[in-house]
């Protein structure tokens, strides 16, 4: 086959490059994933590709995809989530998109446990107390709370929720709660009993986003919602930022009307380093860094290769989404 695979990012692993390039022409297009000058590069060189790896977080949209052009025969993202891709575009087209599913759950959910516990804990301000000479200010700074005997909350039972929920099991939580549109066979096993959004932050210490944004899903965390939440509640995002409305919840933050946020992701990506939710003493940001392990990152660019090469053979992908 002579095939012309554009990969939108630098950083891809030799282990998928060396399958493309067994039977492909492979050209990597950009190396600032982020920045503005990266979609230039994109945009300015797309043109001609048969299959497209997007491994990055800028969108996918219309004008991409027209730049590209008719030939393109499939796409592979290397994320699990794909609401940075113009689903209605894509399929509009009829081109084949994969994904990376079910690679990232479990540590993406082992973060969520790793911010559970630094903002309950207050990390933080442990740090910045330890590193800035103030350790004895006292005891009452650092009480936190306890996972033991709590009500978690999981917004979205999915594969990630529901490996949080297997990797909370040895920490004797009392009750585990989800909420999400569809019933979960896989609840009952666990032992998480399925209720309203509105019950679920009602009666959760530690509540979990873990659900895909999509138009239902925007903001669903905001100034009504977070009031329904306990004082003493811990929010963890693992998901998505769009989940959240930041400005209303920096005011609970802020206020004290809810303990404390641990955020793997935010609004925007990057966030700016003097954006004022990075102020807050009692929210822990991460860089979302859920799924950034080594072995996630080839497990990655092997599924997304194998999919650009089945795409292009014109044989079903490993994972589609469409
Ligand atoms: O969706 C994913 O794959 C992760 O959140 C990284 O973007």
């Amino acid at each position: 086959m002579s095939f012309q695979v554009y990969i939108a990012n630098k950083r891809y692993p030799a282990v998928g490059l060396d399958l493309l390039r067994k039977t492909t022409q492979t050209t990597f297009l950009t190396y600032l994933e982020y920045g503005e000058d990266s979609l230039k590069e994109i945009k300015n060189n797309i043109k001609g590709c048969d299959g497209l790896i997007w491994n990055t977080h800028h969108p996918l949209t219309a004008e991409i995809l027209d730049l590209a052009g008719p030939q393109l025969k499939v796409i592979s993202s290397t994320s699990t989530g794909f609401d940075h891709i113009d689903l209605g575009e894509v399929k509009k087209r009829g081109i084949p998109l994969g994904y990376a599913r079910l690679v990232l759950n479990n540590s993406v959910a082992d973060v969520a446990v790793g911010l559970m516990i630094a903002a309950a804990r207050r990390f933080k301000e442990g740090v910045i107390n330890t590193e800035s000479g103030n350790w004895e200010l006292g005891t009452q700074w650092r009480l936190g709370q306890d996972i033991t005997g709590s009500t978690v909350g999981i917004v979205g039972l999915g594969s990630i929720g529901q490996a949080v929920v297997r990797r909370l099991k040895g920490f004797d939580v009392a009750k585990f709660l989800y909420c999400g549109r569809r019933e979960k066979p896989e609840a009952k096993t666990l032992g998480v009993q399925r209720v309203s959004l509105e019950q679920l932050l009602a009666e959760s210490d530690y509540v979990i986003l873990a659900c895909p944004l999509t138009d239902e899903t925007k903001e669903l965390i905001n100034a009504n919602t977070l009031k329904m939440m306990k004082k003493t509640a811990v929010l963890v995002n693992i998901a998505r930022g769009g989940l959240v409305d930041q400005d209303a919840l920096y005011e609970a933050l802020k206020e004290n009307r809810i303990f404390a946020a641990g955020l793997d992701v935010v609004t925007p990506e990057p966030i700016p380093k003097d954006h004022k939710i990075l102020s807050l003493p009692n929210c822990f940001v991460t860089p979302h860094m859920g799924g950034a392990t080594m072995s996630n990152l080839n497990t990655k660019a092997i599924i997304a290769a194998k999919n650009i090469l089945l795409g292009l053979e014109g044989k079903p992908l490993l994972y589609p989404v469409i």
